[in-house]
């Protein structure tokens, strides 16, 4: 990884569409003189300065591109670590173009997604965990995705895992004196206390393995299948979730056929909601389409909502399910009796509708919610980890001194992987290619 003499980069950091104020980042050795050839003189370094940008070409009268705040960031206090630059310019697509025709005349070249955070990792700005961090805080649409992904950007979750490499790191220099020096007095205590800590370890990480996946799920958000016979009012139910008419209603039995789904917020969780085409027996090609893609979507789901109108529940539902019976406005569906732990509602009048989406909000929460210490939050740190603590198990396994410490190196080098302090280069393309452009 280079420190130094990385070719200048410009981005939009700001998104596309009409505004007020779009901010373009530049990057990269050269920033200072790309500068100064644009607006005159450097400003300050980290202050706001107004400046008239200008094209100038050879032979032609500068022309003035924009009078824009222009921000001077010389390395290293940067969040690149290199010399880099912020125009906030007039957000018109014509001002945009120009200045970046200009600094592309002046050796820049746009960036790739992600290549600004990626400087920063090159540079030890940030760790690989911190870096997704920054990308879920960019993704993040409620408040408690934004606390989970600050708590990654700002370190709080590489501590954790940093925590255990140094914990790795002392036992596998134990494990080494043990093996150096097998034949001089080492108390015995020395290795009892190795095994000991190896156990601690392997148990801290399965504990943080074995958390029902609560981080990646709020990171990803939770999938609710809404499933039933026909007619019983699902499409109904979706419909009053989302607040729109999202399905068709009909009184026709059969109405639903694709999977119909939809994004909402339950418990601060973003939830996509899934409505499906009644469940039954049916000879309609198309419609026997639909039923099997409902029981796929009931497979995908974190939670399965089971409408019924006081008939009986779908059989084989998910264990965990939320039973809800619908229709209880109606004299002939009223004198059903709920199904055991069922939510009476009716969707057409709005009865019971305040208690379902509490109790959705309640099953999304549930779902999510971290326990003790920053969540595992993505399938690269969850893959790592197993194999780490997979390693140390194997450690423990072994009554030869040396190849106890095989398996800790190799334990040690999983977890390396995780903070991209060993043998990432492979892992770097799949970690940044995620990040939009400009950042
Ligand atoms: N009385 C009453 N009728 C309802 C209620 N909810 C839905 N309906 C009616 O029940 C009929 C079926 O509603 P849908 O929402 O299409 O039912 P569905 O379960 O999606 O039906 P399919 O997609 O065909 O499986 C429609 O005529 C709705 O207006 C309710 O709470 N009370
Ligand atoms: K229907
Ligand atoms: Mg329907």
């Amino acid at each position: 990884m280079t420190q130094t003499g990385q070719a200048p980069i410009f981005a939009l950091a700001t998104g596309a569409g009409r505004a007020a104020i779009a901010v373009l980042r530049l990057s990269g050795t050269g920033t200072g003189p790309i500068l100064r050839a644009l607006c005159g003189t450097l400003p300050e370094p980290r202050q706001a300065s107004l400046r008239g940008l200008w094209r100038r070409a050879a032979g032609a009268e500068p022309v003035l591109l924009d009078r824009a705040l222009v921000l001077w960031f010389p390395a290293p206090r940067s969040y690149t670590g290199e010399d880099s630059a912020e125009l906030h310019l007039h957000a018109g697509p014509a001002v945009i173009a120009g200045v970046a025709d200009a600094l592309v005349a002046l050796g820049a070249r746009p960036a790739e997604p992600g290549e600004f955070t990626r400087r920063a990792f090159a540079n030890g700005r940030l760790d690989l965990i911190e870096a997704e961090g920054i990308a879920d805080l960019i993704d993040a649409e409620t408040e408690a995705q934004r606390r989970q992904a600050l708590g990654q950007a700002d370190g709080t979750l590489s501590r954790l895992y940093e925590g255990w490499a140094d914990r790795l790191r002392t036992a596998l220099a134990h494990q080494e004196a043990l093996i150096d020096f097998p034949d001089e007095d080492l108390p015995p205590e020395v290795e009892s206390a190795l095994l000991a800590e190896l156990a601690a370890l392997r148990d801290a990480m399965r504990a943080h393995l074995d958390d029902a996946g609560r981080g990646e799920k709020l990171r990803r958000g939770l999938v609710f299948t809404i499933v039933g016979p026909p007619n019983v009012g699902k499409s109904s139910l979706l419909n009053a979730l989302a607040e729109r008419d999202a399905a068709i209603v009909s009184s026709i039995a059969g109405t639903t056929r694709d999977a119909i789904e939809i994004r909402v917020v339950l418990g601060d969780v973003p939830v996509t909601l899934i409505d499906t085409a009644g469940l039954r027996e049916t000879e309609d090609e198309i419609e026997a389409e639909g039923v099997r893609r409902a029981l796929f979507h009931v497979k995908q789901a974190d939670c399965v909502i089971a409408v019924t109108d006081g008939t009986a529940p779908p059989s084989d539902l998910p264990p965990g399910a939320l039973l809800v019976r619908n229709k209880i406005d109606l004299a002939e569906h009223a004198r059903h009796q709920s199904p055991e732990g069922a939510l009476a509602v009716s969707v057409r009048q709005g009865t019971g509708m305040d208690a379902l989406r509490a109790a959705l909000a309640d099953r999304a929460r549930a779902l999510t919610a971290s326990r003790a210490g920053p969540p595992l939050t993505r399938a690269r740190h969850r893959a790592a980890i197993e194999e780490s603590a997979g390693h140390l198990a194997h450690a423990l396994d072994m009554d030869w001194p040396e190849m106890r410490g095989e398996e800790l190196r190799l334990a040690m080098r999983a977890l390396g992987r995780l903070t991209g302090r060993v043998d990432v280069e492979d892992l770097l393309d799949t970690v940044f290619g995620q990040f939009c452009i400009g950042k």
